[in-house]
């Protein structure tokens, strides 16, 4: 099955009275369980395709679905609701509620997302909070944690929802190198595991080798598509 099935989108910014073709015509499929990155200098278009995928923007042109769902036309309200449900986002600055502790940043996510209630809540995020190694940060702030640590909530925060698929925008770009692989491992066991559709995007060779499908893209368009299974 196809997570998501992108076919021509084109986005077209008017900026200062010109057109920004951001992204022109392109074209994928992602398949369940998929590893894949869209790999690509800085202004190629790479968070512009994400934030059409994740229901954040909408395509000027062009055809988006996603778990089966057409979200091309989407009203503003379902758009959002079918955000906060069924997609998980991780950001390069991690984006966590700074008054909040660990446990609360993931809690709010749950509770958006409308899934668990009561009793199973506790367990649902204690267990996931283990499973990432985060147990004994729970009661910590984003500012009390190093980077990678945050970015770790960040992802836990992601995958609390079970979302059908995770979209990581640049991931590692304010890490080290070393925490920027450890983030990529815990992606890449996340995805082994639990088999989670991960789409991320990044520039930096080290992180797009880690991928199992690489996307490239330049000037808005599909440079290269080394999709492994010939998608
Ligand atoms: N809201 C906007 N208004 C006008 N132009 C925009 C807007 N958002 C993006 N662009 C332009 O669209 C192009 C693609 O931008 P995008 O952010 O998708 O690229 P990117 O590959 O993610 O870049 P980076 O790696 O620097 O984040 C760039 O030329 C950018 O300046």
């Amino acid at each position: 099955m196809h997570i998501v099935e992108a076919r021509d989108i084109t986005k077209v910014y008017l900026h200062q009275k010109q057109e920004v073709r951001a992204v022109n015509s392109v074209s994928f499929d992602i398949g369940e369980g998929e590893f894949t990155v869209i790999a690509g200098p800085s202004g190629s278009g790479k968070t512009t395709i994400l934030n059409i995928i994740g229901a954040m923007d909408s395509p000027t042109s062009g055809r988006v679905v996603v778990g089966e769902r057409d979200i091309t036309d989407l009203p503003r309200g379902e758009r959002a609701d079918f955000r906060r449900e069924r997609v998980g986002f991780i950001f390069q600055n991690y984006n966590l509620i700074p008054i909040l502790s660990v446990y609360e940043n993931v809690e709010f996510a749950l509770d958006l997302s409308g899934e668990v209630e009561g009793g199973k809540k506790r367990e649902k995020i204690l267990k996931l909070l283990d499973e990432l190694g985060l147990s004994e940060l729970s009661s910590r702030r984003p500012s009390e944690l190093s980077s990678g640590q945050q970015q770790r909530v960040a992802i836990a925060r992601a995958l609390i929802k079970d979302p059908i698929l995770i979209l990581a925008d640049e991931p590692t770009a304010n890490l080290d190198t070393a925490t920027g692989e450890e983030v990529v491992d815990l992606m890449e066991r996340i995805n082994r595991e639990r088999k989670t559709t991960f789409i991320f995007s990044s520039h930096d060779p080290l992180i797009i080798q880690r991928a199992r499908r690489v996307i490239r893209v330049r000037d808005g368009r599909i440079e290269e598509d080394d999709s492994e299974d010939g998608l």
